[in-house]
């Protein structure tokens, strides 16, 4: 079964220390990978936790080749829980459709 996420505990796991992204609303836990990053370490930090923006566009913009798309999938750990317009948690199960 899906991981759903909530934000909160992605902003809770990058402040004890570990590096988790968002990118098209799924978490991708990037703690170990973040040193052997092509791009380097810093730009996983920088976008760490952070879900506006998160790090959907920047990995897009990059331009990341199909076998960075293919490494990401290693990293999925959920599917960010949805939220309504006043940010308030909905607790539903999210209806993407990944295999973990
Ligand atoms: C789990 C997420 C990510 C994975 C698996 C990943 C993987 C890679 C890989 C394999 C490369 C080598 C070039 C290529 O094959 O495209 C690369 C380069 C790069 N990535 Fe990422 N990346 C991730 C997230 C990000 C994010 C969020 C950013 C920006 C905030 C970023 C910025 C860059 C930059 C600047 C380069 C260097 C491009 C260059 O100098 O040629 N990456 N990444």
């Amino acid at each position: 079964m899906t991981e759903v996420i909530p934000l909160e505990q992605v902003q809770l796991r990058n402040k004890e220390g570990q590096t988790w992204i968002i990118i098209d609303r799924l978490v991708y836990n990037v703690t170990e990978f973040k040193a052997e990053h092509p791009g380097g370490a810093q730009v996983l930090l920088d976008i760490a936790g952070k879900s506006m923006p998160d790090a959907t566009q920047a990995f897009h913009d990059i331009g990341h080749s199909g076998d960075a798309k293919e490494l990401l999938k290693k990293f999925l750990i959920g599917v960010l829980e949805e939220q309504d317009s006043e940010t308030r948690p909905i607790r539903r199960r999210a209806k993407a459709c990944i295999l973990l």
